[in-house]
């Protein structure tokens, strides 16, 4: 490509399919559908406050969450894009109770791959106006090909993944994804409605000065998390760290890639488990950052070797640059 002007997301997908190792285009389109769906969801969120898309549809999803009509707006969205291009064949939502089966109406070609969506993360956001995305996760089915999908395509770790990522739609919105080959990031050009690469190879740096979490949530964390938040506030060295929590995984996430920074949800000890979702926030989340040189971890486990056994099951997770989390480990280990 010889202008200067930055490469499109189409551009890039196109002129890196064959470095995916099971390139034959469809994950191409896949990774198309979601940016389609993500510039729908992304008009309506810029709207938000304007047309009647702010609060809760006074419905709850299966975890009892209260769900927002943006939640419920974007989960129709990137259903109906994948469905209709005919592009997958099952998908899991945060906001469906149970996966989705969807055969192929041509016989002769039937899909393979699977997506796990949280359609809108950050829910608690929405009104505020503080900035929100979107998580993705894809794997290869594992049943036959031309049957119906079952429970077992969805239960595979998150080292099985073949491609993963966010939008986050924010002071800009972006897609940020990974199909093992390093993380690129692409920044929306509303005048355009096109996707440009804005972020190439995307890296946690090594170390950083901020810590994200919900110290309202302080006294119910382990022993261990408890000592490295006290850890990051001492004056000592290149502390104290500075506090950093939007309340929104992807976006505290994609801040500290990169300014450099930990993310932690823990689990609490009144609810027993963490909050966020194995398949469709902390697996996609891990893939990314791992193939940015970070690190993502759940109680003792690395994120993407937990064998998982529920859809939406729940698990601690603990994510970020590289000297950081391990510092945390150390802090964990000493109650082992
Ligand atoms: O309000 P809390 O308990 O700190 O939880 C915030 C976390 O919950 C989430 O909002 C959960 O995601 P959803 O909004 O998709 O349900 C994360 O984005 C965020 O990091
Ligand atoms: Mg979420
Ligand atoms: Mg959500």
């Amino acid at each position: 490509m010889t202008t200067n002007r930055k490469q499109t997301l189409g551009e890039f997908i196109i002129e890196n399919q064959n470095s995916f190792q099971y390139s034959s285009g469809e994950l191409s389109k896949l990774i198309n559908a979601i940016r389609l769906a993500a510039k729908v969801v992304n008009h309506e969120v810029n709207k938000a406050g304007l047309v009647d898309i702010i609060g809760s549809v006074g419905d709850t999803n299966i975890q009892g969450e209260n769900q927002q009509k943006l939640d419920v707006f974007a989960n129709e969205k990137f259903i109906q894009t994948l469905t209709n291009r005919e592009i997958v064949c099952g998908i899991a939502s945060e906001e469906e109770d149970s996966f989705i089966s969807i055969n192929s109406s041509d016989e002769n070609h039937q899909n393979k791959y699977v997506v796990l969506i949280d359609p809108l993360d950050g829910s608690s956001n929405i009104d505020v106006n503080v900035s929100v995305g979107t998580i993705f996760s894809i794997y290869r089915r594992v049943t036959p090909v031309g049957t119906p999908v079952t429970i077992k395509d969805f239960l595979q770790p998150g080292n099985q993944q073949v491609a993963a990522g966010y939008v986050v739609y924010g002071t800009s919105t972006m897609i940020v994804y990974t199909t093992g080959d390093g993380v690129n990031g692409f920044t929306l050009n509303p005048a355009l409605g096109t996707f440009y690469l804005s972020h190439p190879k995307m890296k946690f740096p090594e170390t950083g000065k901020i810590y994200s979490v919900n110290e309202g949530n302080y006294i119910h964390f382990h022993q261990g998390v408890k000592d490295y938040i006290k850890y990051c506030q001492m004056e000592e060295g290149d502390r104290p760290y500075t506090s950093r929590y939007i309340g929104s995984l992807v976006s505290d996430f994609h801040r500290n890639m990169i300014k450099g920074g930990i993310y932690m949800y823990p689990k609490s000890s009144v609810t027993g488990s963490g909050k966020l979702r194995l398949l469709y926030e902390c697996n996609p989340m891990a893939f990314i950052a791992e193939q940015a040189n970070g690190i993502a971890f759940g109680g003792k486990t690395r994120i993407m070797d937990i064998q998982p056994t529920e859809l939406h099951q729940r698990v601690p997770f603990f994510c970020g640059s590289k000297k950081m989390v391990e510092k945390l480990q150390e802090f964990l280990e000493r109650y082992q």
